[in-house]
């Protein structure tokens, strides 16, 4: 009876223009448009991340249920005495302001009778770059057992500090020379946003010659705030050439015609390239546990930082320290800044800024390129970001 049907209305103009609607809808409303992409990865890895990864070990940390857990009590977090105690007393510094900065270096016999010496860091931000990295350094080393240097140290993305040549052995001297003393309880860590992207067999030699200990903790945040954060931090400094690393930066008079070349999104343009954070962290994952990978979203620490800092304290196996009350939220800046434990303080004014408004035509090709990528991404971590609900 259907058959009879089919065949006597399937080459009619209404059954035709009815099929045309329901494609339509499909390719409307179930997401599949193509995005113009003819990206090999796209098409062949999504299918084995989500077989291969899914099935690895997971962390506490990494599954969090959002509530912060109940505080053990630990007078540092809320007596600013207290504090200076916990974080200075058994330190290889003395107590100097801002004490998230180790300044007032011990005398000699001292530091040797607390076993201090500059080690390599036991945690490395290694990105995402415009996501929050430095706050989260900033916030991180507040904490009375981490420390790490304020400035990026770009050890392994730099030739000359780090032998890329690989002619002679790396000069981890100059790595431990950039970092503070620390006990051996003390955990040190750097940030340098730009090792997540290059050079390409970076994930590689940090698994091969870093202890097997040290772990990773990575900031994820929307991908097109993050490209327009870059744009501008471009603009502001005006340096870097327009080809680097292999990738190609072209920077236009504003944001839309950087991204977009003859109508298409230019996926090879760095500012692009950079927000498939799928690809870029399976690179890593190539080469580390995912055990030892711990992703932020960069969503929350932006405006709730003392829950992804409590879940990066059970990462790293530190007491809980962070309280919502040593953050407040700078409405002028419209940023979370620290009020404990000492005077209120923000981030630099480089940080934080306030950003143009993006084309439509142009975000909403840009969301509808990451959107696979995003859709992977919380499927690897098996966690949802709040940041993949604005495209
Ligand atoms: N608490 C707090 N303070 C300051 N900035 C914050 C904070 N939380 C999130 N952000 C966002 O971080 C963006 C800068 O990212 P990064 O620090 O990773 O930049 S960099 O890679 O180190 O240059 C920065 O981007 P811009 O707004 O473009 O400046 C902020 O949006």
């Amino acid at each position: 009876m259907f058959n009879r049907y089919l065949s006597r209305y399937a080459s009619t103009p209404i059954f035709t223009i009815v099929g045309c609607v329901i494609i339509l809808f499909v390719y409307n409303h179930v997401s599949l448009k193509p995005c113009r992409t003819d990206d090999k990865f796209l098409k062949n890895a999504l299918p084995v991340v989500t077989t291969v990864y899914t099935t690895r070990p997971r962390t506490t940390a990494q599954t969090g249920d959002g509530y912060l857990p109940i505080d053990v009590p630990w007078t540092a977090a809320h007596n600013k005495d207290d504090y200076v105690k916990a974080k200075f007393d058994k330190s290889c510094y003395t107590a100097t302001l801002p004490f998230h900065i180790p300044k007032a270096l011990r005398n000699d016999s001292e530091l040797h009778e607390r076993d201090c010496v500059q080690r390599v860091p036991r945690a490395i931000i290694p990105g995402i770059r415009k996501c929050g990295t430095a706050a989260l350094q900033h916030f991180l080393t507040v904490h009375p057992y981490i420390t790490g240097p304020i400035l990026e140290v770009h050890f392994f993305d730099s030739k000359g500090k780090y032998n890329t040549n690989g002619d002679s052995e790396p000069s981890y001297g100059w790595y431990k020379q950039q970092m503070p003393y620390t006990t051996v309880e003390e955990i040190g860590i750097e940030k340098t946003p730009a090792y997540v992207f290059r050079p390409p067999d970076l994930p590689r030699r940090v698994a091969e010659e870093m202890p097997p200990e040290t772990v990773f903790i990575v900031t994820l945040c929307d991908p097109v705030r993050r490209a327009v954060s870059d744009y501008l931090e471009y603009n502001r400094k005006k340096t870097g050439t327009e080809e680097m690393m292999g990738l190609h930066k072209y920077v236009g008079e504003t944001f839309e015609s950087s991204v977009i070349r003859n109508g298409y999104l230019d996926q090879l343009n760095e500012f692009v390239d950079m927000g498939i954070y799928l690809k870029h962290l399976l690179r890593w994952l190539d080469h580390i546990p995912m055990n030892r990978l711990h992703v932020v979203d960069g969503g929350i620490l932006a405006e709730d930082p003392a829950l992804e800092l409590r879940k990066i304290e059970t990462f790293l196996g530190v007491p809980h320290f962070f309280r919502r009350e040593h953050f407040y939220r700078n409405e002028s800046r419209g940023l979370q800044c620290m009020s404990f434990p000492s005077t209120q303080h923000c981030l630099p004014l480089n940080k934080g800024r306030v950003h143009p408004d993006v084309a439509l035509d142009v975000f909403k090709q840009l969301c509808d390129f990451y959107r696979p990528y995003n859709l992977a991404l919380e499927n690897l971590f098996r966690q949802k970001f709040t940041w993949t609900e604005i495209c």
